[in-house]
């Protein structure tokens, strides 16, 4: 038979930190600012979380702006979401652990996020973790964004993982479909949506990491040879 060769792919915002209603504030400054109707929390979660910064301009700007509009203000809602999540910014509780129980148990473990390089530098500068990841993929690295499972397909692939070998941790509605149409397993975290809607899409539900392990990580492919 064999060999159980686990992954573990995480997601970066709203996963590995809660910076889900800096994203937002960030994304409503903007909307207001380039004088478009008021961004609701409900569109947010909807249609902007765990998805690329560049497709949601072209979908709320329009489709025809150029590359350069789209730099420009992809650097202007970076920059007011640093300054806002900065004084704020530290892992979910239990993360780091869970990090370190991983590694040591055999797991491979990659970054699968949407956001881009300067995003991931951001984040690592504040959280001392980059050490534990064998891959890390942006959004700029996929040409279709979450829902498509390709970020994770492309990141087990890094690994050297089977899908069916994978969990996925993640936040966003796109996120936990993506997980779920890779093939993956899914672990399903609390800080954007409540534990009902989570638990529909996730095989797993946690607020944190402190009450996960890589022998409950385990349990999920148990239960599906079983
Ligand atoms: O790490 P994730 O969840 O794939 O996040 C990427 C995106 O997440 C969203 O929540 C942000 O509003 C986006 O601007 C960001 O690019």
């Amino acid at each position: 038979m064999e060999a159980y060769k686990p992954a573990a792919i995480f997601d970066m915002d709203g996963t590995l930190i809660n910076n889900t209603p800096y994203h937002f504030k960030a994304w409503q400054q903007m909307f207001e600012l380039h004088n478009l109707p008021g961004l609701t929390h409900k569109t947010y979660l909807d249609e902007i979380s765990g998805v690329p910064v560049a497709y949601t301009i072209k979908k709320f700007f329009g489709s025809q702006v150029k590359d350069q509009f789209i730099r420009q203000l992809s650097e202007e809602k970076q920059s007011l979401y640093e300054q806002a999540f900065k004084p704020y910014l530290k892992p979910i509780n239990g993360l780091e652990n869970v990090l370190a129980q991983l590694k040591s148990n055999g797991f491979k473990i990659a970054l699968a996020t949407s956001s881009n390089q300067s995003d991931i530098d951001f984040i690592f500068e504040g959280i001392p973790i980059k050490q534990y990841f064998d891959a890390l993929i942006t959004g700029n690295m996929v040409n279709e964004p979450k829902p498509s499972p390709q970020i994770f397909l492309k990141a087990a692939n890094k690994l050297n993982a089977n899908p069916n070998q994978c969990v996925v941790f993640e936040d966003s509605l796109a996120g936990l479909r993506a997980g779920r149409s890779a093939g993956m397993k899914v672990a399903g975290i609390t800080t954007s949506h409540p534990a009902a809607v989570i638990a529909k899409l996730a095989d797993m539900v946690i607020n944190d990491y402190t009450k996960v392990t890589p022998g409950r990580l385990a349990e999920l492919f148990e239960q599906t040879q079983a």
